[in-house]
């Protein structure tokens, strides 16, 4: 036999999969009622329709029948608006300080930022990021990307989301995938229409992405910065004085030339450099033979102007085929390579 003190144990184990809080803290639990080893319960939704009621189903499900229900019966119903503010706010004070600074950007937080840059668009900075984030959350660490690149967002297209954040009151849950949370312009925009902002609107935007986004506890967010040294770059640096910086680059004389002004500009801004990644570094035929296709060199001497080193050579090499996705498989030697990184990086 059991008491309704023992269903709300039970359920506190129990978590919203979106959230990732137990359901009881959520306040979701409503009217439960036991007869004899039959249970009826109320579950309030944080949104009406939520896509994740079947999950949260089974998990309540299997949780009373552990603890010796023979029957559960739940009635599915929303939060009123009200509740949702209270509910969100709660979670948000967890977020953000009384000044409205993003507890994250406090220095004993315990996140990491890691801004991926690079000098020249389409050398790989989005891929870097999105497969280092894979490979820390491959090995257990809680990661989130920012995709800051907000006029030429590209991270959900590469991930191969088409999901949207809920949105709880004017604040994200951010989307996850492959274990990663992500926040990106591109969930907000129509049909892939372009983003036409002056710098003060995008320092706004990125700000708003840290404080109106529940990102929960991170061990890591990695920022896909815009290529270049513009106004996001900038703006990221005073915002986030603590974050250290991977430059992107490929072999190529003319690539790692322009990488170095955003190697300079991460120095004049006092973030750490964590080293170069050399990408697209050169592509492995059947027979094992190296060829280079973009010189060799330009990677080494990049890191020797800067005083680091190259810590990744990512070769050329296909994705999981005709998944649409650029995240590579943990077995391909992308993968392999991006271990090693995510490794050196943890234990550094
Ligand atoms: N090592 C690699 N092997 C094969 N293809 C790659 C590799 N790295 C990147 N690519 C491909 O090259 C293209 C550009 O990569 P990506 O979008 O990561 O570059 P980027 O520097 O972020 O570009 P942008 O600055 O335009 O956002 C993508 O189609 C990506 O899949």
């Amino acid at each position: 036999m059991f008491v309704k003190e023992d269903v709300i144990n039970a359920l506190k184990q129990v978590e919203d999969p979106e959230l990732h809080q137990s359901i009881v803290d959520l306040n979701m639990i409503r009217n439960i009622q036991i007869n004899d080893t039959q249970i009826a319960l109320d579950i309030m939704l944080t949104i009406p329709g939520c896509p994740l009621k079947a999950t949260i189903q089974q998990d309540v499900e299997k949780t009373l029948q552990a603890i010796g229900a023979s029957d559960v019966a739940i009635t599915f119903g929303a939060m009123s608006d009200q509740e949702r503010r209270e509910l969100t706010s709660m979670l948000k004070s967890k977020n953000v300080t009384d000044q409205g600074m993003p507890n994250m950007l406090l220095p004993n937080s315990g996140v990491q930022f890691i801004a991926i840059t690079s000098g020249k668009g389409g050398v790989g900075k989005s891929t870097v990021t999105i497969n280092l984030a894979v490979a820390l959350a491959r090995l257990g660490k809680r990661v989130g990307i920012l995709d800051a690149d907000i006029y030429g967002f590209s991270i959900p297209a590469m991930m191969n989301i088409e999901q949207k954040p809920t949105m709880l009151d004017q604040t994200a849950i951010p989307v996850e995938s492959h274990g990663v949370k992500i926040m990106s312009m591109g969930f907000f925009t129509k049909d892939n229409q372009p983003v036409m902002w002056r710098g003060p609107m995008l320092n706004k935007w990125i700000r708003n992405f840290l404080v109106n986004t529940l990102w929960g506890d991170l061990d890591y967010l990695l920022i896909d910065l815009p290529p270049g040294t513009g106004d996001v770059a900038i703006d990221m640096a005073a915002m986030i004085p603590q974050a250290q910086e991977l430059i992107v680059t490929t072999p190529h004389l003319a690539a790692s030339h322009v990488a170095l002004r955003a190697g300079l500009m991460a120095q004049h801004t006092k973030h750490t450099i964590l080293g170069v990644v050399e990408n697209m570094a050169y592509f492995e035929g059947p027979d094992g033979h190296k060829n280079f296709l973009f010189g060799q060199g330009g990677a080494e001497q990049l890191a020797d102007l800067l005083q680091t080193n190259v810590i990744a050579h990512i070769p050329f090499a296909q994705p999981e085929e005709n998944t649409g996705s650029s995240v590579y498989a943990e077995e391909s030697i992308i993968g392999e390579v991006f271990t090693h990184l995510a490794e050196d990086l943890l234990y550094q």
